[in-house]
């Protein structure tokens, strides 16, 4: 039975790409991405998808408008109308499992709690380690950390989503060396291609442990 996934962006949609690429293959076997939600209309990734074969549909769900028509909590009804979007998925696109891949908007409860009742979980793609980092810009936190001396790895992990950003279980831990006279630009490089290998990784483990069997 083909398992259904829906991916959140904002940007570039590189590890969108991986997952495309890796669909119904021994990657990450008997599954699609059904759908692709953006909050960014410019992000590339939106392109990716209709480039697919076949093509993937795509949304664009905006949060600027919702500063102005919500102004007492315009994160709780973006996040709600978020949910409802893809809980109003036709059945072939409604998803198994939600992958954040790239996406740079903090979820809340009004989110997590529709999508948790309705029994699908939520992965997100983190370049760092579990419980360092926390939030945007992890990699160049960790490239700084490491020229002032602090640590020595950094990496990449893939994790559940929960209300506490970036601290959810890990399902994916890969470390990555640090290497001195690095720039910020190559760590990003070696980063990114390890995140495009985590998160076909993580989407498959998490679609077998949703089924019961886990590898
Ligand atoms: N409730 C959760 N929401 C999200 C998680 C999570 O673990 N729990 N993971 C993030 C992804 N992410 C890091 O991996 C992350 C992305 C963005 C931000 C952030 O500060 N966003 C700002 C807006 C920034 C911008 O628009 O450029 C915000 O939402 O106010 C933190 C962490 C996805 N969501
Ligand atoms: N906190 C999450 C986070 O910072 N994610 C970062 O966004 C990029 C999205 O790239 P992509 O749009 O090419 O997949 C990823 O490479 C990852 O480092």
């Amino acid at each position: 039975m083909m398992s259904r996934i829906v991916v959140l962006i904002s940007g570039s949609g590189s590890n969108l790409q991986a997952l495309i690429d890796a669909a119904s293959t021994l990657s990450l076997p008997s599954a699609s991405i059904a759908h692709v939600i953006s909050n960014r209309k410019a992000a590339y990734g939106l392109t990716r998808a209709a480039n697919a074969t076949p093509p993937i549909p795509t949304s664009y769900h905006g949060f600027p408008p919702y500063k102005t028509s919500h102004p007492s909590d315009p994160r709780g009804a973006y996040d709600a109308d978020l949910a409802k979007l893809i809980l109003s998925l036709p059945e072939d696109q409604y998803p198994d499992l939600i992958v954040c891949a790239g996406w740079m908007h903090i979820l809340s409860p009004k989110f997590l709690d529709p999508i948790d009742e309705a029994g699908i979980p939520i992965i997100n793609l983190h370049p760092a380690l579990p419980g360092a980092f926390d939030g945007a810009g992890a990699i160049e936190r960790s490239w700084e950390a490491f020229n002032k001396g602090e640590i020595t790895e950094t990496g990449v992990m893939i994790h559940y989503v929960i209300k506490e950003v970036d601290r959810g279980d890990p399902i994916v831990v890969k470390k990555v060396e640090m290497k001195a006279g690095e720039s910020v630009e190559e760590l990003t490089e070696r980063i990114h291609a390890i995140e495009h290998v985590a998160i076909v990784e993580g989407a498959k483990l998490a679609l077998e442990k949703k089924k019961g069997n886990p590898s």
